[in-house]
């Protein structure tokens, strides 16, 4: 499985953050989170030396490591780790590894030092200038990832995919976008993605640039492209936002949203003319509880997101409080739900009395 074509949870373009690194010298740690790919100009010099688009540290002359902590801009479990290191390669670390936590709040740097750390990416030797790909098969959900360079050096991007998990007692289930990557959303197909990702559409905030939205290739057959979302909780949808921001030459003619119930798709918005650049916001007649959302898009284009606020059934809610709960760390889990066997008992498929949220 390629596990990068899941969301990247710790990018910035999610809302995720270096919260501290224990030396920047050469470049900072912020970069490492940067959406875009890194680029590199030969023989730029400031006035440390040459400029890298990465996190660089300065040469150890002790024995030691160095480390980065980030915060994911969305929490949730991690099917692989991309560590990037390119441009650098008389200077890259030789070896890395990377552990995760799960904390509650919002910890600060010495905080999170004192961190339940577990392992996801054991000690593992690095190419230089290469997107080094780890798998990691780990159940829990985090909220943290610690990067461990051994002993110091260059590293351009750190990418985190993996699947967003909700915490619901911050969503209220009669009033949501149910097609959110941050309420539990996931892109689960889509016809073409030439440009740029379908996890744009749903991602956090508005799209700064074109880039920042889901962008097919120019068809040139009769056919049109399409992608489908798994809600975050089946629900009914009452207001679809299709947003073609920046999308001025290139975003579709028309568009239409059908839902599915059952094993039967229903018509949700019949194709509907759009214009560029423009945030279109269609309120729906209602209609049957959905678990899935395919729009269509004609012929092809780009758009920047799209949003489907709506309720969460009863179903759709226990789901969504079951698959963060089922992931929490055991300590987190009994702290939450103060019930020793219902922890225990975990995965359930009833959500716990203590667990009962409104
Ligand atoms: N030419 C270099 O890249 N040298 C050094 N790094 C920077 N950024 O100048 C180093 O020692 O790693």
């Amino acid at each position: 499985m390629d596990v990068t074509g899941l969301p990247d949870l710790v990018s910035r373009r999610v809302g995720g953050a270096v919260v501290w690194a224990d030396d920047e010298l050469f470049a900072e740690k912020e970069n490492l989170i940067r959406p875009t790919e890194p680029v590199y100009q030969p023989a730029t010099f400031g006035h440390k030396g040459q400029l890298y688009d990465g996190w660089e540290t300065r040469r150890r002359r002790e024995p030691g490591v160095d480390q980065a902590v980030l915060r994911l801009g969305l929490p949730g479990f991690v099917h692989g780790i991309v560590v990037d290191t390119a441009y650098f390669t008389g200077n890259y670390p030789p070896f890395c590894w990377v552990d995760a936590a799960a904390v509650e709040g919002y910890p600060s740097p010495a905080e999170l030092s004192e961190a339940d750390w577990q392992p996801l990416v054991p000690r593992s030797a690095l190419l230089g200038n290469t997107k080094n790909p780890f798998e990691v098969d780990d159940p829990q959900r985090y909220t943290h990832v610690r990067l461990t360079i051994d002993p110091d050096g260059g590293v351009a991007r750190l990418r985190v995919h993996g699947v967003p998990v909700a915490d619901p007692r911050f969503l209220d289930p009669s009033s949501l976008d149910l097609a959110a990557l941050e309420n539990g959303a996931a892109i689960e197909g889509c016809s073409n993605m030439f440009y740029s990702s379908p996890a744009n559409l749903i991602s956090p905030g508005f799209a700064s640039v074109m880039g920042d939205g889901w962008e097919t290739a120019r068809r040139r057959d009769d056919g049109n492209d399409w992608v489908t979302v798994r809600l975050a909780g089946e629900g009914t949808v009452r207001l679809a936002e299709l947003d073609t921001s920046h999308f001025k030459g290139n975003a579709p003619g028309w568009a239409a949203l059908s839902g599915r119930t059952g094993d039967d798709w229903v018509t949700l918005l019949p194709r509907t003319a759009l214009q560029p650049d423009t945030r279109h916001r269609f309120l729906l007649p209602g209609g049957p509880p959905v678990d899935h959302v395919r729009m269509d898009v004609y012929p092809d284009g780009g758009m920047a997101r799209l949003r489907l606020h709506g309720t969460l059934t009863t179903a759709g809610r226990e789901d969504l409080v079951l698959r963060w709960f089922n992931r929490l760390p055991a300590a987190q889990a009994l702290a939450v739900s103060g019930d020793q066997d219902v922890v225990a008992a975990r995965p359930l498929s009833v959500v716990p009395e203590t667990l009962a949220l409104s």
